[in-house]
């Protein structure tokens, strides 16, 4: 079970829902300024995503709990992170890594017609080391 204190982001939307999940993964930084990362190795990523609207869809959700998990967990969970095209021109540092998975969600839910965005997405890759993303620009209606 994940239970864990996340950074917050201040905004005016009426609900907020955040999404916990965690991911099995492998890359390598293939820069020799990343030392021993440039060799191939393991985490298990734990992510949050925060998600927030005014409005809700007519069974009640902001968004589904089971679409995030599934754009995200599904795609690169068990994978060599090197390997998925979203890697392929820039390295999946845990910077990179945050970035993409808040440009997969933010795709999905443009679609939705109650309007809900991504204004957060925290990744940690080990117990040291975590990243938090935000869009530089968050709209509001
Ligand atoms: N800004 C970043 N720095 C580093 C990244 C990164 O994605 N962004 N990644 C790595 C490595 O991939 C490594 O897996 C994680 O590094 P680090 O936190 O140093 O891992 P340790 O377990 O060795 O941390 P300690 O706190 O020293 O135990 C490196 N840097
Ligand atoms: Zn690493």
């Amino acid at each position: 079970m994940i239970q864990q204190i996340y950074p917050t982001t201040p905004h005016l939307y009426a609900f907020e829902l955040n999404k916990d999940m965690q991911l099995a993964t492998a890359h390598f930084i293939d820069y020799e300024d990343a030392g021993k990362c440039q060799r191939v190795h393991g985490h298990t990523y734990t992510i949050n995503i925060t998600i927030a609207g005014d409005h809700l869809t007519d069974t009640g959700f902001l968004v589904d709990f089971k679409q995030l998990k599934q754009l995200i967990h599904d795609r690169f969970d068990h994978q060599l992170l090197n390997e998925d095209p979203l890697f392929h021109d820039v390295p999946p540092s845990t910077e990179n890594v945050a970035k993409t998975v808040y440009e997969l969600i933010e795709a999905s839910l443009k679609t939705m017609t109650n309007a809900p965005t991504c204004i957060q997405v925290f990744v940690r890759e080990t117990p040291t080391s975590y990243v938090v993303y935000r869009p530089k620009e968050v709209h509001h209606e």
